[in-house]
């Protein structure tokens, strides 16, 4: 794969994302996301309620998070974005959104290079017990702890052709920014 330039930590609740990608942002001078504050309040108030997302949650949200990286990338910003993207298919639309746009033609009729987000999944995974004892002592947040199971049920761990590594949360921070950052060397 080319350079990439954007990197989605992905993973499930409580397995870092939000700590690790602003973190990871800050040592690369690139943008950071996390796609926490993309959720609409709806979706918001269901997690509140203990009731998981479906695709029909997520998808439109995801087109959103799709459209923030694609302005970015467009303007030579490269972007860290922290989100569960647990499926497969959520992260093919974080990289071409749902509907393949068209080629768009500058004046001359001449086809514009398109946009392309070349993305490097660093997945966090970690056991339950771990993931768990974590979200059970993180305080002021939405997610309540016992979504936690219909998460590891949901998640599709990366696979080739997708561009990824995967790292173990029960490494501290610092190891797994390393890794990171040797990663992308
Ligand atoms: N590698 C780590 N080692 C120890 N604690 C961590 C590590 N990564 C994250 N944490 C802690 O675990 C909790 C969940 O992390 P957070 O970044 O909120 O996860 P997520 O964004 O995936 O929900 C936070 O309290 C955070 O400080
Ligand atoms: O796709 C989803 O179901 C949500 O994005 C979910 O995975 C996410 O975990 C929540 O937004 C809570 O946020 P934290 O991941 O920070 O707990």
């Amino acid at each position: 794969m080319e350079a990439p330039n954007a990197v989605l930590v992905m993973g499930v609740s409580g397995s870092g994302k939000s700590t690790v990608g602003a973190l990871l942002a800050s040592e690369l001078g690139w943008k950071f996301y996390d796609a926490d504050d993309y959720h609409p309040e709806e979706n918001r108030m269901k997690m509140q309620k203990g009731i998981p997302l479906n695709d029909e949650d997520r998808i439109p949200w995801l087109c959103k998070l799709h459209d923030v990286l694609r302005r970015d990338v467009a303007s030579g910003q490269h972007v860290v974005l922290a989100c569960s993207a647990l499926k497969k298919v959520y992260r093919d639309i974080l990289i071409q959104g749902k509907d393949d746009a068209p080629l768009k033609c500058d004046d001359s009729g001449k086809e514009e290079k398109p946009v392309e987000v070349k993305l490097l999944v660093v997945h966090l995974t970690g056991s339950f017990d771990i993931i768990s004892g974590r979200l059970l002592r993180r305080k002021d947040h939405f997610m309540p702890p016992e979504l936690l199971q219909s998460q590891f049920d949901t998640l599709e761990t990366p696979s080739a052709p997708e561009s990824f590594i995967q790292i173990n949360v029960d490494k501290n921070l610092s190891e797994i920014i390393a890794t990171i950052m040797e990663t992308l060397k």
